[in-house]
Formats: C-alpha cells, structure tokens, sequence
C-alpha cells in the first residue's frame, strides 16, 4: 500500500455495513501501486466511474452468456481436474454418488460434509486476506467517522468458534447439516464482489469430487508432516508446495 492512508474495516458486521448497506459510497477501487502500475489502470478489477460500470456490465453479460453457473457449465468442468484428500469425504462421496457417474451441482445437498470442507478450506486458506482494496467514491460518513475520498479501505473477519483451526464443523450443524455462515465472504460483498463467483463455486466443488471419486491423496511424510500455514502472507496468502502420492482407485 506504499505510505498512502488505509482504513481497515473489522468484523462481519463492519463490512457488510460498510459494502452492502453504504454500497455505493465504498464501491471505488484503491489504486494499489502494483496493480496499477501492472494494468495502467484498465480492466474491470481496478478501473472505477463510468468506465468500471460499463465494464462490469459487460462481464456479467458475457458470463451469462457463456453459461456462468449454468448446467452447460457443469458439463465443460466435469471434464477438468485439481486435488487434495479425506477419507471421510471420500465415504460420503461413494455413498451418494459412486464412482462411475460424474458428480453434478444438485449432488451438493446430498454431501454436507464435503461441501463444508471446501467452505472450510476456503477460509482457512483465505488466499486474498485484505481482499481487494476499495475506496470511497467521496468524502462520506461512516460509523461517526468522516472517510475522505481518496482512503483505501479493505477488510478483515472474524466470527468463528476457532478461527485458527481447520475445522470443517464450521459449516456443519450437530446433526451434520450443512450450515452457512454469513461471515463466509471470500468473495466480498456489495457492488464490487466478485464477478466469478458462481463459476469458481462450481468449478471447486465438481474438481474436487471428480478427483476424490477416482484416486485417494497421501503425504510421503504422512500427514502430520504437512505445515498448511502460508509460506508466505502479504496482499495474497501464498501456500507451501508438496509432495503428493496420488493412487486411483
Ligand atoms: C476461488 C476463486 C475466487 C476467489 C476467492 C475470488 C475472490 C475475489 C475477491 C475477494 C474479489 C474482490 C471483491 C471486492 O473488491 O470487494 C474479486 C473480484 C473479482 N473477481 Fe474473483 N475470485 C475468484 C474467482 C474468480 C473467477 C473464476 C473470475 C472470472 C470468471 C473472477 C473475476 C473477478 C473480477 C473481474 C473481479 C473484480 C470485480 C470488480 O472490481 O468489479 N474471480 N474476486
């Protein structure tokens, strides 16, 4: 953020306040220097005003049209793969799906525990910690405090029962329903959240199904060997590289 002024706004109710009930007034973007220097300021992820409007106009069209989120996309991804591995939802999985037919977004319902890992990884792993940083599109009033118009603003949460622990019970209620979380938003909020969304929702959860259903993933070392803090943590938080033995089924 070089020596420029930064609020940071903390907590669920902070941030939805700030980019959902005062949406318009936090729905400039900062001109963070890398990024700026890297797009001169073009493209929908830094641009603002006019230009940014349109733009993202444009994108959520496009995205329609190509399906975003839709059952022709669910088709495309079944065809692509990633990793990673847990017994216990490799059971669910066999349970509800087997291991011939291809997974679908209506399964999803039917694997509680499953999708609430993947929510859990995401925000244990929270890859964009201070998410993307906003600005005010004026000198606006919040919470008391006067935010002049070019400040930058990003976010930060913290509502769990152990925040610093992977813990899929996050998601989970004490039957083992899934259970949402509104302090889930690795995807931000408001105007300027993010316009994938619903294709990278569907993209994690078909990937890691499809993988699950045909191999099982192991560490060398075993995995208590395996450290899952970052490697290293600034704008992004990066992950440790490892080694994997990935046997099929
Ligand atoms: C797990 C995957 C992803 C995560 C966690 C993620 C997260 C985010 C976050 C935190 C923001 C900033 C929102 C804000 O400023 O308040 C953002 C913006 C954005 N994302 Fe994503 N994203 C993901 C995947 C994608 C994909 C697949 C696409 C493209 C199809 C995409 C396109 C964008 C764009 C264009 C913006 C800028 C929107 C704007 O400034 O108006 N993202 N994303």
């Amino acid at each position: 953020m070089g020596l420029q002024r930064v609020v940071l706004l903390v907590g669920y109710e902070t941030v939805k306040e700030a980019l959902v009930d005062q949406a318009e007034d936090f729905s400039g973007r900062a001109p963070v220097p890398f990024v700026y220097k890297a797009t001169r300021g073009y493209g929908l992820l830094i641009s603002n005003g006019e230009r940014w409007r349109q733009l993202r106009r444009f994108t959520l069209t496009t995205l329609r049209d190509f399906g975003m989120g839709r059952k022709k996309m669910e088709s495309w991804i079944q065809e692509e793969n990633i990793c990673i591995y847990s017994e216990k939802m490799q059971k669910e999985i066999d349970d509800v799906i087997g291991q011939t037919r291809s997974p679908t977004m209506e399964d999803r319902k039917s694997l509680p525990y499953t999708n609430a890992v993947i929510h859990e990884a995401q925000r244990f792993l929270d890859i964009a910690p201070i998410g993307v940083p906003h600005c005010a599109t004026a000198d606006i009033s919040f919470k008391g405090y006067i935010i002049p118009k070019v400040s930058m603003i990003t976010e930060s949460e913290d509502h769990w029962d152990s925040p610093w622990s992977f813990n899929p019970n996050h998601f989970l209620d004490k039957n083992g329903n899934f259970n949402t979380n509104p302090a889930f938003i690795p995807f931000s909020l408001g105007k300027r959240a993010c316009v994938g969304e619903s294709l990278a929702r569907m993209e994690l959860f078909l990937f890691l199904v499809t993988l699950l259903q045909h191999f099982t993933f192991s560490s060398p070392g075993g995995p208590d060997i395996v450290d899952i803090s970052p490697e290293y943590s600034n704008f992004r938080n990066i992950q440790r590289r490892y080694e994997l033995i990935v046997t099929p089924h």
